[in-house]
């Protein structure tokens, strides 16, 4: 049996921003039957410590940045669960990264290298009777776990790194580098230090064993400068350690068949049903009740997810005779954007800025289409669940995108087996003709049936990746220490 300790900063049921949440909560439950046993350890956030509390403390750091530490140990929600409570840390009002003022917490690189340092250490045997053959880090939040191993050296567990997203690196001034406790020689260009700031993600993929990223397509675009985010050249240098393995999604928690939190549940064989559930979104979004395509986005709304080129676009999609929801926070520009839209076509447009994981699913069930135009994307978890519950995605040609839905061209229909619309470039006009052949493909009610029916065979489950990952992991504990 292999042992893995999976180091995250957000962990699905407990705390979620984003995908990274998902998978972290996620991929455990997957690699259980395989023989991989995970124990995951994240932050002790305030809201984990009200559900969580009485959980049991299975060791202690008496300093840890600046304060005492302790170890706590918990089962939940199917996970073994190790929690860094650092009250000093973590114990405050907020998001697990921003604060109540919405900037970030201005101690972020303490916070993080804590969870990092706290990960080597466990991984080092600071729990009696618990030493783990692998130390999984989940991005920046947790890239010092590899490095902190690094400069232990001598026996140690294998490290790897995965990136969810390249753009969000972990980036702090210099003057932090003493306080990390690394040797001196870790201040250089294969220790942390980027372009003369200290770098989280960069050191994590210096220093771990293997890096894996959330799609094949995406492992490649990293490679190149237009898709390297400045790390190019690094991963470059490291690609016969990079791989890419697409990501899953938990079929129990989103399965259409037994979702508790829709109007009607369906499958492939009665499709009929879900014009139950598109009638329920048009009421909750005050939309004319009509059988043209409803449109949806479900999203963080930032550059990267393409959605200021559909804001652009809303009076062209209504033109087009569609309707959209969007339900998604972030830029404020953007928000203002789709509530403007919103605003100009009542009936036709609606929008709801913020976060509501059960309105995501009924959203997933009720509408006709999904659309994610992003500018990257290293998988997407949206048109995993949107092929799932038969609502087509429309996305643009790039990472995992790519590597998950297969286009409704000529070839893939007359083979049964396109799953919805994929357009390239990143542009309006690609994104207004890939509408254009949706509403197209709408109109004829038996093949876009055919889509739907395809869709909702693809298997978005967790199975042949976790095997991957069981296989990454045990061909992995076999290499010695360096
Ligand atoms: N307003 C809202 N209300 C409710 N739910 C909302 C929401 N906004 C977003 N979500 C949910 O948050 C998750 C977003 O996951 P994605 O994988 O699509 O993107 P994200 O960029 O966060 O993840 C990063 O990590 C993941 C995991 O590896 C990669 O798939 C991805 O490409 C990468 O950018 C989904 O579960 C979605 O339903």
């Amino acid at each position: 049996m292999t042992s893995v300790l999976s180091v995250a900063s957000e962990v699905f049921p407990l705390v979620k921003t984003g995908g990274l949440a998902d998978v972290t909560g996620a991929l455990p439950l997957a690699l259980e039957p395989l023989g991989v046993s995970v124990r995951t350890l994240m932050p002790a956030y305030p809201s984990v410590m009200a559900e969580l509390g009485d959980a049991e403390p299975v060791a202690a750091l008496p300093d840890l940045f600046g304060g005492p530490a302790r170890i706590l140990s918990v089962h939940h929600a199917g996970l073994d669960l190790l929690l860094l409570d650092a009250p000093h840390l973590f114990d405050r009002p907020g998001g697990p990264y921003v604060g109540p003022n919405g900037y970030d917490h201005p101690d972020n690189w303490a916070r993080f290298a804590a969870l990092g340092k706290a990960a080597a250490e466990i991984g080092l045997g600071l729990i009696a009777g618990y030493r783990p053959d692998i130390v999984h880090a989940h991005d920046w939040q947790a890239a010092l776990a590899p490095v902190y191993l690094d400069a232990a050296g001598g026996e140690r567990p294998r490290s790897i790194i995965t990136i969810h997203n390249l753009a969000f690196q972990g980036a702090f001034p210099q003057t932090i580098f003493p306080e990390l406790g690394l040797p001196e020689t870790f201040w250089g260009i294969d220790g942390v230090e980027y372009y003369g700031s200290v770098g989280f993600l960069k050191g994590g993929l210096r220093a771990a064993d293997r890096i894996t990223t959330v799609s094949p397509n995406y492992a490649g675009e990293i490679l190149q400068p237009a898709g390297g985010m400045g790390l190019d050249g690094l991963l470059r240098g490291r690609a016969n350690r990079l791989v890419g393995i697409v990501n899953g999604i938990d079929t129990s928690v989103w399965d259409p068949a037994t979702d508790p939190h829709i109007a009607a549940s369906f499958t492939r064989d009665d499709l009929f049903r879900r014009s139950l559930n598109k009638r329920a979104l048009e009421a909750e979004f005050s939309l004319e009740e009509d059988e043209s395509p409803l449109l949806a986005v479900v999203s963080r709304l930032t550059w990267q997810k393409g959605l200021d080129i559909l804001a652009d676009c809303v009076d062209d999609v209504v033109a087009a005779g569609c309707r959209l929801v969007v339900v998604g926070s972030g830029d404020r520009l953007l928000e203002g954007a789709f509530l403007s839209g919103a605003a100009r076509h009542s009936g036709r447009v609606g929008v709801r800025i913020g976060y509501d994981e059960l309105l995501s699913h009924r959203v997933q069930a009720g509408a006709d289409a999904l659309l994610v135009p992003s500018r990257f994307e290293p998988c997407g978890l949206t048109q995993l669940y949107a092929l799932r519950y038969g609502c087509l995605p429309v996305v643009s040609r790039v990472g995992g995108l790519a590597d998950t839905v297969i286009d409704a061209n000529f070839a893939a229909l007359a083979a049964s087996a396109a799953t919805g619309i994929v357009f390239a470039p990143v542009t309006r006009e690609a994104l207004l003709d890939g509408l254009t052949r949706l509403t197209r493909l709408y109109a004829d009610a038996p093949t876009w049936r055919d889509i739907q029916r395809s869709a909702m065979s693809s298997d978005v489950s967790w199975t042949a990746s976790a095997r991957r990952y069981a296989d990454l992991y045990s061909s992995l504990s076999e290499e010695s220490t360096r």
